[in-house]
């Protein structure tokens, strides 16, 4: 890869599910990239596209049409195995539902990605404390999910993506279960991270606050690109 290139980038991706009922095309003809250090947000309504259209960004999907490329690799032509071995290297997920589980501890959670990287436990423990830390929960390692507040638990979540510091982050709605204040300041963490830390992020979000300080927003319509900013 090169240090200047977009490290993220859809070129004329589709998706069309098949279905009993026919074809759904719910992604049509998307030309997207995301530098280094940058804030892409796509919007629109509801069935527009945008959860189809961030997992084929982030390599949980490949296109029916079109490429991807993430840190250089083309998805669709990727193995199963080469494509798991490139989310987990490149890629931090956070979900509107958090995605937390309940029988492990914050620290634990933050520790999930690490495991499957094979990292000695104590470097393991020391990036998962580290990463709560950034998000402001470095005092609450120890509580379970259920112990911490909605927002508290997607700070974790966002912990639990940046502790493997991937090139990209992926975030589907991730205010969408928090009252408008604390959504205001997870968002404000991630802004902040995404500069600090020099991730390419793509932010599905209603939230104006944040469409405000995108570097980028982009609209989908019917599964297609309605304008760039
Ligand atoms: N696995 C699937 N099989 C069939 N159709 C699907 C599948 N996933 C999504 N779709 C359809 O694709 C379209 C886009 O869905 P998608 O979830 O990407 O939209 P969205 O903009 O994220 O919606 P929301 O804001 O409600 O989450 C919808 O018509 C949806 O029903």
């Amino acid at each position: 890869m090169t240090g200047s290139g977009p490290v993220l980038r859809a070129e004329a991706v589709s998706r069309t599910f098949r279905t009993p009922a026919g074809d759904v095309h719910a992604v049509r003809g998307v030309t997207l990239e995301a530098h280094s250090g940058e804030l892409v947000v796509v919007r629109g309504p509801s069935g527009s596209g945008k959860t189809t259209l961030l997992n084929l960004l982030g390599g949980l999907d490949v296109p029916t049409d079109g490429t991807v490329r993430l840190a250089g690799t083309d998805t669709g032509a990727a193995s199963e195995a080469d494509l798991l071995a490139l989310r987990r290297d490149t890629v931090g997920f956070v979900f509107q539902s958090f995605g937390l589980l309940g029988v492990l501890t914050a620290l634990e959670n933050v520790e999930v990605p690490l495991r499957v990287r094979r990292l000695a436990a104590s470097e393991r423990s020391a990036r998962a404390s580290e990463a709560l830390r950034l998000v402001g929960l470095g005092d609450h390692g120890e509580q379970r999910p259920d112990e911490l507040s909605g927002g508290q638990q997607q700070r974790v979540a966002i912990a639990r993506a940046l502790a493997a510091d991937p090139a990209v982050l992926i975030a589907d709605e991730p205010t969408g279960q928090l009252d408008s204040r604390t959504g205001e300041a997870v968002m404000e963490l991630v802004v902040g991270l995404v500069h600090e830390r020099g991730l390419a992020a793509v932010i599905a979000t209603h939230d104006a606050a944040v469409v405000a300080r995108a570097d980028r927003v982009v609209t989908l319509h019917d599964g297609a690109l309605l304008r760039a900013v």
